[in-house]
C-alpha cells in the first residue's frame, strides 16, 4: 500500500499546523509528543500488573469513507474503560472486503488510504489492518474475529480479551435474522462481547424510550450480560452515506471527515468529488 497520499498531505495535519503558525514555539511541540506518548504509554501494558481486564477491540465497517463518528468510537471506549479500570491495549480497524455486497462500496486499497491517513498521528494504539480486505472473498466478522483473537493471545496473552466495538446501529441490525444469521450473531455475542456506542438514528428520533432501552428489550436474555453499551454524551449522527451525498453535491465535509482523508477523495475523484476543496493553508 502506497504512503504517498500520507506524506503528501502531513502537511494538513493540526500538529504541523501548530509547528507552522508557531514557528518559535518548540514548547508546543514538546507539549504535543508528551501527548502523544502518554496515548501511546497503552501498548507497554504488559509490566502493568493492575487492571485485572486487558482488552483489545475490533472495529469492523465498511468507512466508504472513514468519518469523524468513527474516529470517536476508540476514544469513547478509552474513556470508559479507564473508568472502570480496564486496559484498553488496542483498537483494530477493519475495513470491510470489497467483495461484501453492498452499493457504493469503494475498493478497498482506497478505504484503506484513508483509514491509514485519518489515524496517521495516532497509530501506536490504532491500527488499520488489512487481512480482511485482502481475503479473495467477503469474510464474516465472527471469522474475522477469530482470526484477530490468535494473534492477540500470542502478543499479550491467553487472558486478553476481543470485544467487537460498533454503534448502536450495528447491534440493532444483529438482532434482525434477514441482515444477520441468528448463528453468527449469537456467536459474536457469547465468544467475544460487543461494546456498544450510543448513535444517534433515524428511527430513534420520536421514540420514547433510549436506544439502549430498545435493543435490551429486543435482545434474547442471554446476550444481554455481553453487550457493554457506552452513551455517547455528544451522539452524532455522521454517517458515511450523508458524507458521500455531500461530496457528490460538492458540499464541503470539513471537520466531518479528516483533511487528510478529503484530500485523498480528491486525489482520487471518489464518491463523484468533482469541484476541487480549500484545504487548510
Ligand atoms: N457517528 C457514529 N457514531 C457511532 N457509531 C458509528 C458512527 N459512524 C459509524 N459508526 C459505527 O462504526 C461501525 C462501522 O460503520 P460503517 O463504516 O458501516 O459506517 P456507516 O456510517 O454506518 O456507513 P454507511 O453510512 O456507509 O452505511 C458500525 O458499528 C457503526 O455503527
Ligand atoms: N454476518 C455478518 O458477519 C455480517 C452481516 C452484516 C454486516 N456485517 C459487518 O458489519 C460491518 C458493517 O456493515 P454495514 O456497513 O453493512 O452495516 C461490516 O464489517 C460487515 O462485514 C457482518
Amino acid at each position: 500500500m502506497s504512503i504517498f497520499i500520507v506524506n503528501d498531505y502531513a502537511d494538513a495535519f493540526p500538529r504541523n499546523k501548530i509547528e507552522k503558525s508557531y514557528a518559535n514555539a518548540k514548547h508546543l511541540r514538546e507539549f504535543a509528543d508528551q501527548l502523544q506518548r502518554n496515548d501511546n504509554t497503552q501498548l507497554s501494558s504488559n509490566t502493568i500488573s493492575f487492571p485485572i481486564r486487558r482488552l483489545v477491540l475490533l472495529l469492523a465497517g465498511s468507512f466508504n469513507p472513514v468519518t469523524i463518528g468513527h474516529l470517536r468510537m476508540p476514544e469513547i471506549a478509552r474513556d470508559y474503560y479507564r473508568l472502570h479500570s480496564i486496559q484498553l491495549l488496542e483498537v483494530i480497524i477493519s475495513p470491510v472486503n470489497e467483495f461484501y455486497n453492498k452499493t457504493s462500496l469503494t475498493p478497498a486499497t482506497h478505504r484503506i488510504e484513508m483509514l491509514r491517513a485519518a489515524i496517521y498521528n495516532d497509530n501506536k494504539w490504532l491500527s488499520v489492518d488489512t487481512w480482511e480486505a485482502e481475503q479473495p472473498f467477503w469474510t464474516p466478522v465472527n471469522l474475522v474475529l477469530d482470526h484477530h483473537y490468535k494473534i492477540i493471545k500470542q502478543k499479550y496473552g491467553e487472558d486478553t480479551e476481543l470485544r467487537l466495538l460498533t454503534g448502536s446501529d450495528l447491534v440493532q441490525e444483529m438482532l434482525n435474522p434477514t441482515k444477520w444469521s441468528p448463528k453468527v450473531a449469537n456467536y459474536i455475542m457469547t465468544t467475544y462481547g460487543i461494546t456498544c456506542i450510543t448513535r444517534l438514528s433515524d428511527t430513534e428520533v420520536n421514540r420514547d424510550d433510549s436506544i439502549i432501552e430498545y435493543i435490551t428489550k429486543e435482545m434474547p436474555n442471554q446476550w444481554k450480560q455481553h453487550v457493554e453499551f457506552i452513551v455517547d454524551t455528544m451522539t452524532n449522527d455522521i454517517s458515511s452515506t450523508k458524507v458521500r451525498a455531500q461530496i457528490a453535491e460538492g458540499y464541503s465535509v470539513k471537520y466531518i471527515v479528516p483533511d487528510a482523508v478529503i484530500a485523498i477523495i480528491y486525489y482520487y475523484g471518489l464518491y463523484n468529488s468533482t469541484a476541487p476543496i480549500s484545504l487548510v493553508t
